[in-house]
């Protein structure tokens, strides 16, 4: 369960100061498929970030069943980075020139996976993902957006994350991948109790998300519920 209190984050620069998150609080139990809409600018990747630990808060925390962000040493950060925390971009960010199935095993080296366990495991997240079979050892740029897509999403699972953040997975796919990639987004955080936190400009795929959270002025409102 991610439980987010009291979050603040501001940003000086010269006399200047911007508050993009300014006291948002919300819980998401295990298992949650949620999503975060806002105008551009509105603070929704600094919100990302601080959920990831990939920047520090100005005030306030997030408890990651019941661990306190807050209280962790640099340490401590990056092993919850690595291990808690599966990341989706809108650029896929995977490495280029390595096989899709290079790339899902890359988190898992990190985590010290035998290579024989890590190959295993890349090949079945896969094929959770849908990739076709002989598409496994292409090389990562020769793969369309909705396939690299795929393969991010399983890299982001490699080391059995709690919360999966994806940031506008589908801002590079076309309508229908991007629904694609979104119903498998909602799939895993139902079959497997992975928590996934999408941020997305598209209205229409928030829709399909459980619960619908609009950021404003540095505020989180939560516009709709359909399972609790
Ligand atoms: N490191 C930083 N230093 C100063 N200002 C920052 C920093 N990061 C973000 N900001 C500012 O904080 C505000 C929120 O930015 P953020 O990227 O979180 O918005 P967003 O909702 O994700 O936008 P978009 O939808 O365009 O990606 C913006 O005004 C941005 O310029």
């Amino acid at each position: 369960m991610i439980e987010v209190k009291d979050l603040v984050r501001q940003f000086t620069s010269g006399d200047r100061t911007i508050k993009p998150v300014n006291g948002v609080s919300f819980t998401l139990e295990a298992g949650s498929f949620a999503s975060i809409v806002g105008k551009s600018g509105s603070g929704k990747s600094t919100l990302l970030s601080l959920l990831g630990a990939l920047d520090k808060p100005s005030g306030g925390d997030v408890l990651v069943d019941g661990v306190s962000l807050a209280s962790l040493s640099d340490a401590g950060r990056t092993a919850y980075r690595r291990k808690d925390i599966g990341f989706v971009f809108q650029q896929f960010n995977l490495v280029p020139n390595l096989s899709a199935l290079e790339n899902v095993m890359l988190p898992m080296e990190f985590a010290g996976v035998s290579r024989a366990a890590r190959k295993a495991r890349a090949q079945a997240l896969l094929e959770r993902v849908q990739l076709d079979a002989e598409k496994h050892g292409r090389k990562a740029n020769r793969l369309s957006g909705g396939e690299q897509q795929r393969v991010a999403i399983a890299r982001a699972l490699a080391n059995e994350p709690k919360l999966i953040l994806a940031d506008e997975p589908t801002g590079n796919l076309d309508e229908q991948t991007g629904e694609h990639i979104i119903a498998l987004l909602s799939s895993l955080a139902r079959e497997q109790g992975t928590t996934v936190l999408v941020v997305t400009h598209d209205r229409g795929l928030a829709r399909m998300t459980e619960r619908r959270f609009r950021l404003q002025q540095g505020r989180l409102e939560e516009e709709a519920r359909t399972r609790s």
